[in-house]
């Protein structure tokens, strides 16, 4: 098999979507999931490079392997449930530290995902307040939704993190999404948009030419001279 090209990695809490997003894409439904244990990875093609894809636990037992996972990632998603606000808190405190592995220029997604049931949320409290109209005042007023802007301002702060200059990165929008793996809503133009800009990430590794890594597979121990010392 061909060393993958690129390598994209999904980070955040548990129970967010990161397995149903994957199967999403790669496999256009939404089966039963359960909780993801470790990692594991699809294999994209996109034109003619090979992409992986890996997919994380976010269970917190789990934690430790966040940050091999990211090792000289082209691009991370960090995902949270646009119905848990704490998921979105949790990409800051919990899973940015572990990008430090990431590629220097590694691409940053913030996900949103389960809009569908923000829609059906949204559907049933009007229609309630159709019923009766003298309980809307009663709402409570600690929001139950993470909003699109909170997602931005993370992305910004990323960016500060990374010491990027705002005008140098994909701007917030393009690089914020709301998706929902249960409907698909959102879902290809996610991992599209992010093919798209790996691609001449790529290129531009090519033309550098190879990566000075040490590959201890083909490692063979240095034949002994008589005298001991190395050949
Ligand atoms: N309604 C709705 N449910 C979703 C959506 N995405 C995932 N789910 C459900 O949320 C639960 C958790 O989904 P997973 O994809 O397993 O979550 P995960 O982020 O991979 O969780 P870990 O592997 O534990 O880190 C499952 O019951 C999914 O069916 C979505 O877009 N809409
Ligand atoms: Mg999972």
């Amino acid at each position: 098999m061909r060393k993958p090209d690129g390598k994209i990695v999904l980070l955040g809490d548990m129970n967010v979507g990161k397995t149903s997003l994957l199967q999403r894409y790669m496999e256009r439904r939404f089966p039963d999931t359960v909780s993801t244990v470790g990692g594991a990875f699809y294999l994209k093609q996109w034109r003619s490079y090979n992409i992986s894809i890996w997919d994380t636990a976010g269970r917190e037992q789990f934690h430790g392997l966040g940050s091999m996972y990211c090792r000289g990632a082209a691009a991370v998603i960090l995902t949270y449930d646009v119905n848990h606000p704490q998921s979105l808190v949790e990409l800051e405190d919990r899973f940015l530290g572990l990008t430090d592995t990431a590629n220097t220029d590694c691409l940053f997604a913030i996900v949103g995902n389960k809009v569908d049931l923000r829609e059906e949320g949204a559907a049933e409290s009007q229609e309630k307040e159709g019923h009766s109209p003298g309980t809307a005042g009663a709402s409570p007023k600690v929001p139950k939704h993470v909003r699109l802007e909170d997602a931005m301002a993370l992305y910004k702060k990323i960016l500060r993190y990374k010491m990027l200059d705002e005008k140098d990165a994909p701007a917030a929008e393009q690089m914020c999404f709301e998706t929902s793996a249960k409907t698909g809503h959102n879902v290809d133009l996610l991992f599209e948009t992010l093919f798209e800009m790996v691609v001449p990430m790529i290129l531009q590794q090519r033309a550098q030419g190879p990566v000075q890594t040490v590959d201890i597979s083909s490692y063979k121990p240095p034949r002994q001279t008589k005298a001991g010392c190395c050949a």
